[in-house]
């Protein structure tokens, strides 16, 4: 018979209304309401540890408690993980290569990140939390796997995220303007979430520590998007050219070769593909039916 596991997920607490609401109520399903800064003491055998707000304007909204609940938080889970003899993965991001100055980007790269600004609290957090796990697995032996995301979309995601993919969904389905922020040259790689799930669940069951890319290759500018955008959604809108924040990087995509060759892993879901799939859930949430 199959051993059975306990898993932790820690997430966000914005996350927690729409992500979790379908399993509330299946009997093998706990929500434990805590917050991640705060120690927390259970008996489980796997640890996934996203706690931290994703999105750019969310993680700059309250940067102190950003950044405490990378350090505190992780040291928390790592306390855990270390108690009980727990593996742990940490999902750690694409922005820890900052403004690349290297295109595409290998896990090998350093990065090219502003210690000072305003995506400090997001980009160095994750950077020292990546520090703090290797640090456990030195020197405590401990069973990490860090995961290096890039952007990621797809249904259930909060309408109100405020990254790009979320936002240019909602606006198209409104007929509001597609607010490309400058100059719109700038490039990302968008992942499907169910593309992403299966890279988070083969690296926590594999052997590798990482850090591995997890990320769609397919690059695009943000025209780019929103031209997709309109033409697949509602070919009325307006795109408007609008004033980006500070430290925006210009590129990003992943290699994921490591990925491929030690996970089996790569992305199967195209954006085409992935973007209608979001629309439609955004449709039922936002009470606008599809145009016929
Ligand atoms: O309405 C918008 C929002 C965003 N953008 C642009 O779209 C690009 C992507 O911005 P997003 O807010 O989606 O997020 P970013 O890709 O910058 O950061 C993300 O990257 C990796 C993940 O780990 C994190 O989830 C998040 O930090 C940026 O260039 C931004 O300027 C728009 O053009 N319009």
């Amino acid at each position: 018979m199959k051993k059975m596991r306990s898993l932790l997920l820690i997430t966000t607490s914005l996350d927690q209304r729409t992500t979790s609401k379908k399993w509330i109520g299946h009997p093998r399903f706990e929500l434990i309401r805590q917050d991640v800064t705060e120690p927390l003491t259970i008996e489980v055998d796997q640890i996934y540890h996203l706690a931290c707000p994703a999105s750019p304007i969310f993680y700059k909204y309250n940067p102190v408690k950003t950044i405490k609940t990378n350090v505190i938080g992780t040291l928390n889970m790592l306390g855990l993980a270390k108690r009980v003899g727990a593996r742990i993965l940490l999902t750690s991001t694409s922005e820890v290569y900052g403004d690349p100055l290297v295109h595409p980007q290998p896990e090998s790269y350093w990065g090219n990140v502003n210690p000072i600004g305003v995506r400090s609290c997001y980009d160095e957090g994750k950077r020292v939390t990546e520090t703090l796990m290797f640090d456990y697995h030195r020197q405590h032996g401990i069973e990490i796997r860090v995961a290096r995301i890039f952007n990621t979309y797809g249904p259930r995601m909060n309408i109100d995220d405020g990254r790009v993919v979320s936002n240019f969904i909602a606006q198209a389905i409104r007929g509001e303007p597609l607010t490309v922020q400058s100059p719109g040259t700038q490039t990302r790689s968008f992942c499907y979430v169910s593309d992403l799930v299966d890279g988070l669940i083969r690296l926590m069951e594999g052997s590798d520590t990482g850090p591995i890319n997890l990320g769609n290759p397919g690059e695009f500018t943000m025209l780019e998007l929103a031209e997709t955008v309109k033409e697949l959604i509602n070919p009325d809108v307006e795109i408007k050219v609008v004033e980006n924040t500070p430290d925006d990087p210009r590129q990003r995509k992943p290699i994921i070769t490591k990925a491929m060759e030690l996970l089996g892993w790569e992305p199967k879901v195209k954006l085409r593909d992935g973007l209608p799939l979001m629309e439609e859930d955004f449709r039922l949430r936002l009470g606008f039916d599809k145009k016929n």
